[in-house]
């Protein structure tokens, strides 16, 4: 089977932009993506499309892919629709790796355009969030977090409303209150993570936010889902990612130099495991597989961006990717191990805290990331010598983890010839 590698990858600017739609960021970073590998579309010979929001607020239930492509000219070739809630093109990458390993063509898209802030529908954006769980059984969902460590939330902030916000915060906040009772983790820890994200974004200058807070401001700010605050969880945002991805024998017609080997990627989805059961979890799952398929270690990686949908969630994934004992996870982060300079950077383009969260899309913009880090062309967040990066990301919540996991490992440099 034939090495597969990323030859162009793009990402627009994240933020709120109202102004802008799907087309718009598709386009953007369709493009970004040709001219940074030296390609035309008539490269292209299938295409894979994602985005989790244009169906519940604008009514663009299906087709999304071929709506947003054929503009540019992308048309008469297999295009795919890859929905998989946050995981949504990180999926979608593995099925062009499939496809390209398969022999069914040499030079694939995946691309996603994601627009979430709309501030005239205010309601609907948040009730959005609920359509990544089984809406079917929501409010057992519902109750069941809520009881899951109840007793640690400080009496001042019990029962008080906190405003509107996803579904998943809650979700996310219970799990972290597990955390806490199981392993000691502290809510001082989870800011350590909040605040070093919202510095490694002060160097990526398309991050939604890119200003620093101090572990102190982290905890002063407004409380989402106790133990979690604003700057500790994924803001709404809109923006695009695209990647072309080819194999050996199509990788002469591309600037091989700065080509990055995809050397393993597995996608996992959640099982009935208990909260408790943390060997268990979906995002070690996923790791196993793809460090496998990759014929590596947890010690051989050099970087890691995480789905930190919530600081909190980055605590626990890189408990998940072997980069240290279950339970480790928020001394590692308060000891500096996680900050740029530190042993494993993680999250070195600000995170989902920070950097910003357009669902269908951060698979890919988690891989621009690392494609940039491998090839050298950080600027200030450069972590000297990168060869292997991993990025891990996650979709939807059933029962008490993410629905879909996948985790992808790249290696950049010297593996190229
Ligand atoms: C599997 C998964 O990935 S699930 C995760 C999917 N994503 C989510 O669930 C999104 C979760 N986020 C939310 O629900 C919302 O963003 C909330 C509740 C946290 C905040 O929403 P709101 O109360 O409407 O606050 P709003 O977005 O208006 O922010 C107000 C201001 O606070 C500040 N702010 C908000 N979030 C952040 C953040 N993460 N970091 C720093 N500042 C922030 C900004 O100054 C912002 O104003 P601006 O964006 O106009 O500059």
């Amino acid at each position: 089977m034939t090495d597969v590698f990323v030859v162009g990858i793009a990402s627009t600017a994240l933020g709120k932009f109202p102004e802008k739609s799907v087309k718009d960021f598709t386009r953007e970073a369709v493009h970004g993506a040709l001219k940074d590998a030296g390609a035309s579309i008539s490269d292209i010979e299938a295409a894979w499309f994602s985005n989790t929001r244009q169906g519940a607020l604008e009514g663009q239930n299906t087709i999304r892919g071929q709506c947003a492509l054929r503009p540019l000219g992308i048309q008469g070739i297999p295009v795919t629709n890859v929905e998989n809630a946050c995981a949504s093109s990180s999926s979608a990458s593995l099925q062009a790796v499939a496809h390209i390993k398969a022999g069914f063509c040499d030079v694939a898209l995946v691309a996603s355009g994601e627009k979430m802030f709309f501030p005239e529908k205010r309601e609907a954006m948040f009730k959005a969030f609920s359509g990544g769980t089984d809406i079917h059984r929501l409010e057992e969902f519902r109750q069941k977090i809520t009881t899951m460590g109840q007793d640690l939330i400080p009496e001042q902030f019990q029962n008080i409303d906190t405003g509107q916000r996803s579904f998943f915060m809650d979700s996310y906040a219970a799990q972290a209150r597990l955390h806490m009772e199981t392993f000691g983790t502290t809510q001082k820890q989870i800011a350590a993570v909040a605040s070093k994200n919202h510095w490694h974004s002060t160097f990526n200058h398309l991050a939604q936010y890119q200003h620093a807070v101090t572990v102190e401001e982290v905890l002063k700010e407004r409380l989402v889902s106790w133990p979690l605050t604003l700057p500790m969880c994924a803001p709404i945002s809109d923006g695009g990612a695209a990647a072309i991805i080819c194999s050996e024998k199509a990788l002469p017609r591309f600037m091989k130099k700065r080509a990055v080997r995809i050397r393993g990627i597995s996608l996992v989805s959640g099982t009935d495991r208990q909260p408790e059961d943390f060997q268990n979890h979906i995002g070690r799952l996923a790791s196993l597989k793809a460090y496998e398929q990759a014929q590596i270690d947890a010690k051989d990686v050099d970087l890691a961006e995480v789905h930190d949908a919530t600081a909190f969630s980055e605590i626990q994934q890189i408990e998940n990717l072997g980069l240290c004992p279950s339970g480790e996870g928020g001394a590692l982060s308060e000891q500096g191990h996680t900050s740029l300079g530190g042993k494993v950077p993680v999250n070195t383009s600000g995170g989902l805290v920070s950097k910003g969260h357009p669902v269908g899309a951060t698979g890919i913009i988690q891989l621009f990331e690392l494609v940039t880090q491998l090839r050298g062309e950080a600027g200030k967040r450069q972590v000297e010598n990168a060869r292997i990066a991993v990025a891990e990301n996650g979709g939807g919540f059933y029962e008490c983890e993410e629905a879909a996991t996948v985790v992808t490992v790249l290696e950049g440099g010297r593996s190229n010839g």
